[in-house]
Parts: C-alpha cells; structure tokens; sequence
C-alpha cells in the first residue's frame, strides 16, 4: 500500500492508496475517535455497484449507517441536495462526533464535504473516492462547495478530510469518458509541476486508459503527492494553490454556460487548458512546441480540445468574472510559464482573452 500524508498540523490526514482497500473501511473508521453513527453518501449509479458492500463492511466494524443516494452527475451540486442530506443526518441522531463518509466521485466528495464542514458547524469527513479525477484530485486538499447557477462552486468551504482512502480496483468499472475526463486533471498536474510526469504521460497514458493497475497506482500517487505538496503551502488560496486552478478560470464558464454536466469537469478542464495555454504562448511564457505538446497529449487520450462553437467570447468573458480567482475586477488566470512550472498571473485585458477564444 501507498501512503501519503498530507501536513496541515492538527488538520493533517493520511492518503492510502491501494486495490482492495474498500474492505479496509470499516477497520479504519474503528481506530478512529468518531462517534458509532455514519452518514454514508454516494449516488445512484456507486450505490448500485458499492452501495451495499460498504454499508455491511461498515455495520460489521458496528457503525449504524445511514446511506443517502443523491442523483448522479453534475446537477447534484445544489443547496436542495445539501438540504436533504442535512435533513437525514438529523433523523439518524449524526452528532457531532459521528462522521460523514462520501463514497463516489467529486460530485458527491464536493456536496458531503459542504454538508460535513457546516451541519452542526462541522463534524468529520471522510473520502472514499471512486472515479480518477477524485482519487488524485478532489478527495484531496479540502475544497468542498455546491454550485451557484452563476458560477461553480461559490459556495463551500476549505474543510480536510479526516482521512482519504483511495481503493484503484474501484476504476475498473468507471466509464471511458469518466476515465478520460480524470485524465484531464492528471495531465494537469504534469504541466503545472513535474516535466518528467508529463513526458511519461505522453508515453504511457494508453496503459492508464487500459486500467493498468500499476500504472494507475503510479499516476495516482505522485497527483496526490504534489496536490499535497501544494496545499501543504498554502491550504486557503491566499496565493500559490491558485496554480492547482489552471485551465480552470475558461473551464468554469465553459462548464456554467453550457449547463452544468453537459461537459463534465475535465472535459472543461482540458479545452480551457488548451485556450490558457494559448494565452501563455501570447505573452511569450510558453513556446509553440510546448502548446503543441499540451494540445498533442490532450487530444490523445480524446478529450475536446476546441471551445463549444455556440458560446460567445463576450459570455465567456463576463461568466469569468464570478471566478473566484478574482479580486478588485481584476482577471487572473494560473498559466504555465514552462511544462512543469505554473505561475498566478492578475489583469488579464479582455482583448487578450478575446484574442484566444476567437
Ligand atoms: N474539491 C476539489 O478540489 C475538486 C477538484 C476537481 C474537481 N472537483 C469537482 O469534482 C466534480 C467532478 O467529479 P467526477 O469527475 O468524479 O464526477 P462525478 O462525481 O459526477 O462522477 C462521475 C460519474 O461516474 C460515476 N461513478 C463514480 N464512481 C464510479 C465507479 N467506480 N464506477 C462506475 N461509475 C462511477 C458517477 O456516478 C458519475 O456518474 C466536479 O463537480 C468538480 O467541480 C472538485
Ligand atoms: O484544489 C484546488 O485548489 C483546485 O483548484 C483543484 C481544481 O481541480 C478543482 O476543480 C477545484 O474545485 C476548483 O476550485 P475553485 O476554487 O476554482 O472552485
Ligand atoms: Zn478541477
């Protein structure tokens, strides 16, 4: 088994990753100080493939379970869903001691998360991720939220997990385009931070969408890793994290524009890494063969690398402005300045953006 453990003094936690490691649930929420009631959330489509499983893994460690099963997909990112979730956990007696375990997809990591940091102002979380943009994204670094019809994610928290338990067998069921949009988040991390991971990437990335167990495990670890690495520098986002948000500031408006889940989150991620890149080429950050590389890599694995044809540069423009990247009016964007080093940059004109959407 693979351990990382994520520094944040009293809010540090342990990532494991490892196959099988859904059995393990139970015996690791026991040697934990939490309170013997379980809010369980996951959604309609892990219930059905792990629902069960994890329910009697947990009665058996002599938890009492309340599961809740939101809808799958994007659109379960709302206050109503927070709502409904608030209300089980009060029907089952959840303390403030008991814990809130999420198993499934960022989705479902970003809603319970929410409801863990503000349901009696906070009881423990804990991530069970189950798609690959969770495992080395999501379920790490302690952004939870749900979206605002205007933009994505405004309102959440910074609340850690108390523990991320990342079981890689859980990938053999997920979907291709699921696959592929996780990849999204992993090509990420080798362009903001590590020159050698994207490069191994480029060779490999087929034995990633084979679900090669090994390299899986690999890719998975060394994204959590530098996950880890940045949100040990700057947990809230007062500066550097912002890196983590590259492909982001385009991704989001691409994202609420279309309405939420018609591209999923990495898919969004992948076109707005694409125009950002652009924009790092325009002010001479970026060569044209680094931009070919990034675009090259991206369009291997299939994701869409081109903006959706019907949403205007203008629309684009103003849904960028409810980013939270924003301060003072002003656009900033993550932009790589190398593959492999990132930088946070303020300003941005609306001509400059323009210039790469059109
Ligand atoms: N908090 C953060 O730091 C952070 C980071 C990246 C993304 N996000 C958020 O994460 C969300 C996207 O997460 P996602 O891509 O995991 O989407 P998701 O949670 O919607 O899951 C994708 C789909 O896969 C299904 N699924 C999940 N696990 C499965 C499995 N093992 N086998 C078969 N099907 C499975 C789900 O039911 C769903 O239909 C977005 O809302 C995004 O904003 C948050
Ligand atoms: O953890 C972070 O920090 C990230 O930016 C990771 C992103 O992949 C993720 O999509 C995050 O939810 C975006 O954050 P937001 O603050 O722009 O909503
Ligand atoms: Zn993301």
């Amino acid at each position: 088994m693979r351990e990382i453990d994520v520094a944040l003094g009293s809010r540090s936690y342990p990532i494991y990753i490892a196959g099988g490691l859904l059995n393990n649930l139970g015996a690791y929420l026991s040697e934990m100080p939490l309170g013997k009631k379980v809010l369980l959330v996951t959604d309609t489509n892990v219930d059905s493939l792990y629902g069960d499983k994890v329910r009697n893994l947990l009665e058996r460690a002599g938890f009492q379970v309340a599961v809740i099963r939101v809808p799958a997909g994007e659109n379960a990112k709302t206050l109503e869903q927070a709502a409904g979730l608030y209300d089980t956990a009060f029907d089952h007696g959840l303390d403030r001691t008991c814990p809130v375990v999420a198993l499934g997809g960022g989705v479902v990591g970003d809603l319970s998360g929410f409801v863990a940091a503000t349901y009696m102002r906070g009881v423990p979380f804990v991530q069970v991720p189950t798609t690959l943009l969770a495992q080395v994204d999501s379920s790490v670094g302690g952004k939870v939220a749900v979206n605002h019809p205007r933009g994505k994610n405004i309102i959440g928290a910074f609340y850690q997990p108390k523990m991320v338990l990342i079981d890689v067998d859980t990938l053999q069921t997920l979907n291709a385009r699921e696959l592929r949009a996780g990849l999204a988040e992993v090509i990420k991390y080798g362009i903001i931070w590590d020159k050698e991971f994207f490069a191994w990437l480029e060779e490999n990335s087929s034995r990633v969408l084979h679900l090669e167990t090994a390299a899986l495990e690999y890719v998975i670890e060394t994204c959590c890793k530098i996950k880890a690495a940045v949100v040990e520098q700057d947990e809230t986002e007062q500066g550097r994290r912002a890196i983590l948000n590259y492909g982001h500031t385009i991704g989001h408006a691409i994202e609420s524009l279309s309405g939420y889940g018609t591209y999923l989150h990495g898919e969004a991620v992948a076109i707005g890494m694409i125009i950002e890149a652009r924009l790092a080429r325009n002010r001479n950050l970026l060569t044209d063969d680094e931009v070919t590389r990034i675009i090259q890599l991206l369009s291997q694995v299939q994701l869409p690398v081109s903006v959706p044809r019907e949403l205007t540069a203008k629309d684009m423009i103003k849904s960028m402005y409810t980013d939270k990247k924003v301060t003072e009016s002003k656009l900033t964007f993550a932009l790589p300045v190398s593959i492999g080093y990132c930088k946070v940059f303020q300003g941005l004109s609306e001509s400059e953006i323009e210039q790469v959407l059109s």
